[in-house]
């Protein structure tokens, strides 16, 4: 198909003219050690530090380890001195590119970031995984072929954008769950058997593409079968369908909870959000515990992957929060998921606000508020129900938890929402995929005057600078409202033997100075006043 391509590419460059000269093409069809070569020598000019192929003694394993858990030959110690040194960078960084800020009407906002010391905050010491090994919950595994061109259910053994195409089965990858390792053999088995191909990355052709697994520690598991169906017909395609239902819900010796299959002929690789996925088997999702509530999830809806870790997280981030129970909080949930940083806290605050793109997900946020609302009143229903039989009914009607409201959307199409958000205390909790929000969500954080308090819960540091500087930069034409400052940040690793990890930062609203000196000369005042009453 490739060369088909090609040959129609020399063909069309062929017929052109460019400035009065004929233009002419050929095409050199390149093996995989061509490309990777070519990488090598790219990845040379940037300095970078490459092993020739012939001098790369790793084994195949070895390789893959390298290419899906980097840190696995570091002690475990180590890695989290290194994850928190990245994040430290980070924060520094930030204090810097504030305090370089050119044209500062009001220098006084930025106070903080002229103090002496590097660090613009107090940075915690971080904290690491409880589980190191097979903590990750879900899996994408690639389906293709390995070194020896026999179909194969893992990872690629290097970057496809660097011409690797070859797949490995997954038993060297640390994080991998034993669970999920099982269930990529058993696919691998049933692929080797059946008479369809798998998917062929650089030809586009085959069928089998990719098996996502969800393994919860609730023991629910989740498979997701993609396949490319371009070549079959319908009943060719339903057979298949009711095949994969009975193999893994009656031969493939793994307790399946639910089964769903996405078909894809595009081009690009993995899950995709552009198909729907079809539930073959059980009800479409599976239930994880957090700090002791229980949360529904979807194929597509993101969760957290090392549950451990997260509870950690989690609690950290409540404790920042520090509801004050005298006050009337709206806790602001943006990119919210599942729902879970909100639901977490539901119970301390009058009222949460969940944002979140993916509807998938914003579903099973709904369902879990109540899930989780229903669960702490069945104690007090049971109670009352002894107490007045006759009221059972009207106190259900009043225990559904209503204090949470979900929006489906992206943050920064419901801008509205944040700005509007007005209560005695506002606090927002930031938790963006890996390059942050759209500038205009950080805009509307600081227009919305009742946010006093911002946790940010980044796990990429390095692309969420952006957004912490938006947070931070003194105010002007474009960055209105009155700028935050960092107060205090911690590391916590979520994905041992990776380069990743989250860093959390507190950010708090700088006080206007007016008020502040207004308030500072009604306090002198008031005692001014005291003193004079008393003589
Ligand atoms: C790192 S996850 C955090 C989810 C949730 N807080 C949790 O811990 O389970 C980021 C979430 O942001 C969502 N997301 C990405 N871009 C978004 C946007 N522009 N607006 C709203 N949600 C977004 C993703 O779908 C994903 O669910």
């Amino acid at each position: 198909m490739r060369e088909a391509q090609a040959a129609d590419a020399v063909r069309t460059i062929s017929q052109l003219t460019y400035k009065g000269q004929k233009l002419s093409a050929e095409y050199t069809p390149q093996t995989e050690t061509d490309v990777r070569e070519n990488s090598a020598r790219k990845g040379k000019k940037k300095g970078k530090i490459m092993i020739a192929e012939e001098d790369d003694h790793r084994t195949p394993d070895e390789k893959l380890a390298d290419q899906v858990t980097p840190l696995w030959k570091v002690d475990y110690e180590t890695q989290l001195v290194k994850k928190n040194r990245n994040s430290i960078k980070q924060l520094i960084s930030l204090k810097r590119k504030i305090a370089e800020l050119k044209n500062v009407r009001d220098e006084s906002q930025i106070d903080w970031a002229y103090e002496k010391g590097a660090l613009p905050c107090e940075v915690l010491d971080p904290i690491g995984s409880p589980v190191t090994e097979g903590y990750r919950t879900k899996c994408e595994f690639t389906i293709g072929y390995n070194l020896n061109r026999e179909p194969t259910v893992g990872f690629l053994l290097g970057l496809y954008r660097d011409g690797v195409t070859s797949v490995l089965e997954p038993s060297a990858c640390l994080n991998v769950p034993d669970v999920a390792k099982k269930i990529a053999a058993v696919m691998n088995e049933y692929i080797k058997k059946s008479d369809l191909p798998a998917y062929d990355r650089v030809e586009k052709t085959g069928v089998w593409r990719t098996l996502m697994t969800k393994t919860q520690s609730t023991g629910d598991v989740l498979i997701l079968v993609q396949i490319r169906a371009a070549d079959l017909t319908a009943e060719r395609l339903q057979q298949e369908k009711d095949s994969l239902v009975k193999f893994w819900n009656e031969d493939s010796g793994v307790n399946v909870t639910t089964l769903v299959f996405q078909v894809w002929d595009g081009s690009s690789n993995g899950m995709t959000d552009k198909a729907p996925i079809e539930v073959l088997s059980g009800n479409g999702y599976i239930h994880e515990n957090l700090l002791g509530n229980r949360f529904r999830l979807s194929a597509s809806a993101f969760f957290q992957v090392n549950t451990p870790a997260t509870e950690i997280l989690y609690a950290k981030c409540a404790e920042w929060c520090a509801i004050d129970p005298t006050k009337k909080t709206t806790l602001l949930d943006l990119c919210c998921g599942t729902g879970t940083i909100g639901i977490t806290m539901a119970k301390s605050v009058e009222h949460v606000i969940g944002i979140e793109m993916v509807p998938e997900a914003i579903v099973d946020a709904k369902v879990n508020a109540e899930l989780n609302g229903t669960c702490v009143y069945i104690y007090i229903y049971i109670y009352i129900y002894i107490l007045m039989r006759v009221c059972t009914k009207l106190f259900f009607y009043f225990a559904d938890i209503k204090n949470v409201t979900y929006y489906a959307s992206k943050v920064e199409d419901k801008i509205n929402v944040v700005t509007d958000a007005v209560n005695e205390e506002v606090i927002a909790v930031l938790d963006p995929p890996r390059n942050g929000v759209h500038a205009s969500v950080i805009r509307a954080i600081r227009d919305a005057k009742h946010i006093s308090r911002v946790i940010y819960i980044s796990c990429d540091s390095k692309q969420a600078i952006d957004n912490f500087i938006a947070l931070c930069r003194p105010t002007s034409n474009r960055f209105r409202g009155m700028p935050f400052k960092p107060v205090r940040a911690v590391t916590v690793d979520l994905f041992p033997h990776t380069e990743h990890c989250e860093l959390m930062v507190e950010f708090v609203r700088v006080e206007e100075q007016e008020e502040e000196e207004e308030e500072v000369k009604k306090e002198e005042d008031a005692e001014v006043k005291k003193e004079e009453g008393k003589a």
